[in-house]
């Protein structure tokens, strides 16, 4: 199967990636089902990643049906090692204003219909997570932001991302509440995305793109769709252009990661006490360690 080091999975408003060359598509069936859409293999300057559109190039999935465990797998069938979200956020401060662009460290769960591990059956780990996010693909993230100077985006390092259920955006109470508990930004989908690239020791890390105050703002109206889109196709070039640097970045000095070596110490059932079709699903995370 064709390969690449870097995946790249674009949310609301970024179903495509323009800047791609020599592109291939790619339908992967995976243990935990098929992916949101077929995968994009292409080239950017000189690197292959993949692409994939998250709720489906036309987007036809809600976040709570998203099928993260086979997206996750997929990228890992292709030899992903560095997985880079672009995802549409609201802000729950002031200061992180449409446009602006956060890169966050931390994520709180307030998802409750998600399959958020490979792990059951026969097997159990638990990963480290105190740290949801790759830091050093965090870092190639935000300085490629900060070395593109892009006109009247802000950058900002670091953040919580506050990860809701959804569909429906969230109560006045429920935004004020995620303000009092500090939390910088919300979206729908990242925390499981997150919690999957771990396990599968696939480095991840988040470019959020605020297009909304969600509803919080005295001086704003409440977030609507038409509202992210607008903003979203404001700035989706400069996504673009995040996502094109980074991957430049990356290629010319990878990081090692701490993720790619995630379930060095997580699993706790003796691998021989497995149930054979359990190994068989789990072969691809779990060869190193067999
Ligand atoms: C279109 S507004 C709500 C929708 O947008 C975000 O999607 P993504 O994270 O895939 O960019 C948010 O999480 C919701 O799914
Ligand atoms: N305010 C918001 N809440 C949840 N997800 C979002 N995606 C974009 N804006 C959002």
């Amino acid at each position: 199967m064709a390969q690449a080091r870097i995946g790249i999975i674009g949310g609301s408003g970024l179903y495509k990636m323009e800047a791609l060359k020599d592109v291939e598509e790619v339908q992967i069936s995976t243990p935990f089902g098929f992916p949101s859409d077929a995968l994009i293999l292409g080239t950017l300057d000189e690197t292959r990643v993949a692409f994939l559109a998250r709720h489906g190039r036309n987007h036809t999935l809600l976040p709570s049906e998203l099928p993260f465990r086979a997206n996750i797998h997929a990228m890992k069938q292709l030899g992903v090692e560095y997985l880079i979200s672009a995802s549409a956020v609201g802000s729950l401060k002031e200061e992180a204003k449409p446009l602006d662009m956060v890169v966050p460290d931390q994520f709180i769960d307030r998802t409750k219909n998600r399959v958020s591990t490979f792990f059951g059956e026969g097997i159990v780990a638990h990963i480290a997570f105190a740290d949801p996010v790759c830091n050093k693909l965090a870092l190639v993230v935000a300085d490629a932001i900060a070395s593109l100077n892009l006109p009247d985006v802000t950058l900002h390092r670091g953040g919580t991302y506050v990860c809701m259920e959804g569909p429906a955006f969230s109560t006045k109470a429920e935004s004020h509440l995620y303000r009092s508990w500090g939390a910088t930004i919300i979206g729908m989908t990242n925390l499981p995305e997150a919690k999957l690239a771990r396990e599968a020791e696939i480095a991840y890390a988040t470019l959020a793109l605020v297009t909304d105050y969600d509803c919080w703002h005295p001086d704003h109206d409440s977030v609507t769709v038409e509202m992210v889109i607008a903003n979203l196709q404001r700035n989706a070039a400069n996504a673009q252009k995040v996502i094109q640097e980074t991957v430049r970045r990356l290629s010319e000095n990878p990081p090692v990661s701490d993720a790619h070596s995630a379930l060095k110490y997580a699993i706790l059932t003796r691998l021989d006490n497995v149930p054979a079709e359990t190994k068989e699903k789990m072969e691809l995370l779990l060869k190193k360690y067999l």
